[in-house]
């Protein structure tokens, strides 16, 4: 059986805008915009990977809300799987605290005006239909 590892990324919706960030590093997705996210560590929930990663790299207080269905093929082993997440009351605002270097809270109609890794495109046009839902 070939070793999966499963990269959480979350679709963070606030007033009917998602949160895109741009990656930093590595040097090969440096530039792109990506769902905020990593990898879920062993014996981790991935909802509970997601709210220490948006935690880690964003500084912000979230919660996963409901997985968006369907798993899309990264890097081998990887695979993203995505969950839409909200602020909790109390959260600071994001800020790009490491991996990456700018975000940005679309809007529906901005949605495609920043060039996303080729392999969340899928992930995005899911997610982004619970934008204003
Ligand atoms: N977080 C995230 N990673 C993505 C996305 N799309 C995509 O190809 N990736 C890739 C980039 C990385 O190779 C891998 C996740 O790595 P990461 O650097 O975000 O995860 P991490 O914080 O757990 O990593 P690490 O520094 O602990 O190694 O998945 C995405 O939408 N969100």
């Amino acid at each position: 059986m070939t070793e999966r590892i499963v990269v959480v990324g979350a679709a963070l919706l606030d007033e009917g805008r998602l949160l895109a960030a741009r990656r930093s590093a590595p040097p090969e997705l440096a530039g792109r915009w990506e769902l905020p996210g990593g990898k879920v560590e062993p014996g981790e929930t991935p909802e509970a990977a997601l709210e220490r990663e948006l935690r880690e790299e964003l500084g912000v207080e979230a919660e996963a809300v409901e997985r968006v269905a369907g798993e899309w093929p990264l890097k081998p082993p990887y695979v993203l799987q995505v969950w839409t997440a909200r602020l909790r009351p109390a959260s600071p605002d994001p800020e790009p605290l490491e991996d990456h270097d700018a975000l940005r809270w679309l809007t529906s109609g901005e949605l495609w005006d920043v060039d996303w890794l080729d392999q969340d495109v899928p992930a995005v046009r899911e997610a982004a239909a619970r934008l204003g839902a």
